[in-house]
């Protein structure tokens, strides 16, 4: 994906196939409020309404040359999982953000011979109504945290809220979280409620285009 433009197409296809704004920004690896800007800005949204031009202030991450290619990702999950090597003894569960996280966090979760199990935050039942409060949820179909110390894999954090929203739900599943690992990190977060967070890139804005009002 070069250009806004192909994020406002790529948005509108995906707004059009009934996907939510939540799962757009999941698929789209953007905050909601950028998926609301591209979706409103390419006109396939619900309420037609007057779209600034400069957008929210977000940096989209794509890594689809890692995630299309098994051999890249295993690569990739390997340095992950050395961020992780220092951080606990008997860590034997790690933890994926679905989406994107968990094939992130099959190929850490191999390298550090642990169990794998994979957390869908609430994030994917979001869409315009801001009330919405369904809660994320562990798949059965995985390891589960029985209480556990883990690791906790996701590919970016942008505001921070779902890798918060991971490390409470497993904390109050009983589990541990260890550390935290991502990709790309746009926010500079060192710790979740004293939980480590490590990033193999920090994505970090020099300067500020706004002005102050
Ligand atoms: O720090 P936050 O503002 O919470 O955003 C980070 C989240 O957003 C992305 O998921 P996204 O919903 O884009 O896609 P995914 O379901 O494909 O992982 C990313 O995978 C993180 O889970």
């Amino acid at each position: 994906m070069k250009n806004i433009d192909d994020l406002v197409e790529s948005a509108a296809d995906l707004a059009e196939r009934g996907l939510s704004k939540g799962e757009i920004a999941d698929e789209l690896n953007v905050s909601r409020e950028t998926a609301s800007w591209l979706v409103e800005r390419s006109g396939t949204g619900t309420t037609p309404k007057e779209v600034p031009q400069s957008g929210p202030h977000d940096i989209h991450v794509d890594w689809s040359a890692l995630g299309r290619d098994s051999n890249r990702l295993h690569h990739i999950g390997c340095a992950m999982a050395d961020l992780l090597s220092k951080q606990g003894e008997g860590v034997d569960l790690t933890i994926g953000i679905e989406k994107a996280g968990a094939p992130l966090a099959t190929t850490v979760a191999r390298e550090l011979d642990t169990d794998l199990g994979t957390y869908a935050p609430s994030k994917h039942q979001w869409d315009d109504d801001e009330s919405d409060t369904s809660d994320g949820s562990f798949s059965r179909n995985f390891a589960q945290i029985r209480d556990r110390d883990c690791y906790v894999v996701d590919d970016t954090i942008t505001s921070g809220n779902t890798m918060t929203e991971t490390v409470e739900a497993i904390q109050q599943q009983g589990g541990n979280p260890i550390a935290c690992v991502v990709l790309a990190d746009k926010r500079g977060i060192e710790d979740i409620n004293g939980v480590p967070v490590y990033s193999l890139l920090q994505v970090i804005r020099v300067g500020s285009e706004q002005s102050s009002a």
